[in-house]
């Protein structure tokens, strides 16, 4: 009999859909496009795509309707049901923080002592309360949670917050950070062995798309003088590799580096007499 399918669970529509699609795609998956079916096969993978509400993916991953899920942190945590981080994607991040009117008096988590608090996540923020002894009335509302100090509902608000525009729009100030989050593949404690096997191969693969993402692959002339100098200023997978360019007293020099290193040591390259230098991108990378 063949291995039944790896049951992935994807936000069926929002902002974690697009970046969960693009990186099984890059991991060589191919889904035939099912978004209005709910429910995909991959082609070439075996594996099967569930589109699903965002919020409802903890609980299916819990009761073993989908093996894994791709999920943020924030919702996993807030939604206390059972399921193993696997893996992290480095998309999607954001914090949880409290917030509250700009100008307002606020020391410190205390300063919220008898306050009402706004946010759609209330088990992390009643975590994060008793913890510290705080007792506060907490106002669960589904969405802009911004708008509720303006309104009269709140005196604070605990919410979402990543580049921080919609809190200065609506006239609110960070204050403090009650958990950090970013997409994540989380997995069913009721995984079986046969389907865990395939998790396996797809972490695999994700591991290598994302070790390449930040990587680029650089190339360079180098005049031979210069050669130690410029091997020293560089990473590589084991060390630059260095070949004789056709034109006497040249090679080329050939590495893995971090788009943020490159930057950092261009000029020195340079000064150094590299030329003709070229970054190109790497699909994937084998680490
Ligand atoms: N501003 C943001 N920047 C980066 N990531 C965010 C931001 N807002 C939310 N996220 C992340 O994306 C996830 C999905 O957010 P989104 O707003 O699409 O869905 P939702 O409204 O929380 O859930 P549902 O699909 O159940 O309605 C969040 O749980 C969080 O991990
Ligand atoms: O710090 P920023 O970059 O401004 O992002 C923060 C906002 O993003 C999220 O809302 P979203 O846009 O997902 O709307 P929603 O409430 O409808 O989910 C979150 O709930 C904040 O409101
Ligand atoms: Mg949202």
């Amino acid at each position: 009999m063949s291995t039944p399918p790896l049951r992935i669970a994807v936000q069926k529509s929002g902002r974690l859909l697009d970046e969960s699609i693009q990186l099984l795609k890059e991991c060589g998956i191919k889904i035939d496009n099912g978004r209005d079916q709910l429910k995909a096969p991959a082609r070439n993978f075996n594996a099967e795509i569930l589109y699903l509400r965002n919020s409802d993916i903890p609980q299916y991953i819990q009761d073993g309707v989908a093996d894994i899920g791709i999920i943020g942190e924030n919702t996993l945590i807030e939604k206390q049901k059972d399921a193993e981080v696997v893996q992290k994607l480095g998309f999607s991040k954001c914090r949880l923080s409290l917030a509250t009117p700009r100008g307002s008096q606020y020391q410190g988590p205390q300063s919220l002592q008898g306050r009402r608090i706004a946010t759609s996540y209330p088990n992390s923020l009643q975590a994060y309360l008793d913890e510290r002894g705080i007792e506060a009335e907490i106002h669960e509302i589904s969405g802009s949670v911004e708008i509720a100090p303006n309104i009269g509902l709140a005196d604070a608000i605990c919410d979402l917050v990543s580049t921080g525009s919609t809190l200065f729009k609506n006239g609110l100030e960070e204050q403090d950070i009650i958990l950090q989050s970013e997409a994540v593949i989380a997995a069913s404690p009721r995984i079986d062995a046969e389907r865990r096997a395939i998790l396996d191969k797809l972490v695999f693969r994700i591991k290598s798309v994302l070790a390449a993402r930040n990587q680029k692959y650089l190339l360079m002339n180098v005049p031979n003088r210069s050669i130690q100098e410029v091997i020293k200023m560089l990473p590589g997978m084991r060390s630059p590799t260095v070949l004789p360019l056709a034109e006497e007293g040249w090679s080329s020099v050939h590495t893995v580096i971090s788009e943020d290193r490159f930057w950092d040591i261009i000029d020195r390259l340079r000064d150094a007499g590299a030329e003709g230098i070229l970054i190109v991108p790497i699909a994937k990378m084998i680490v």
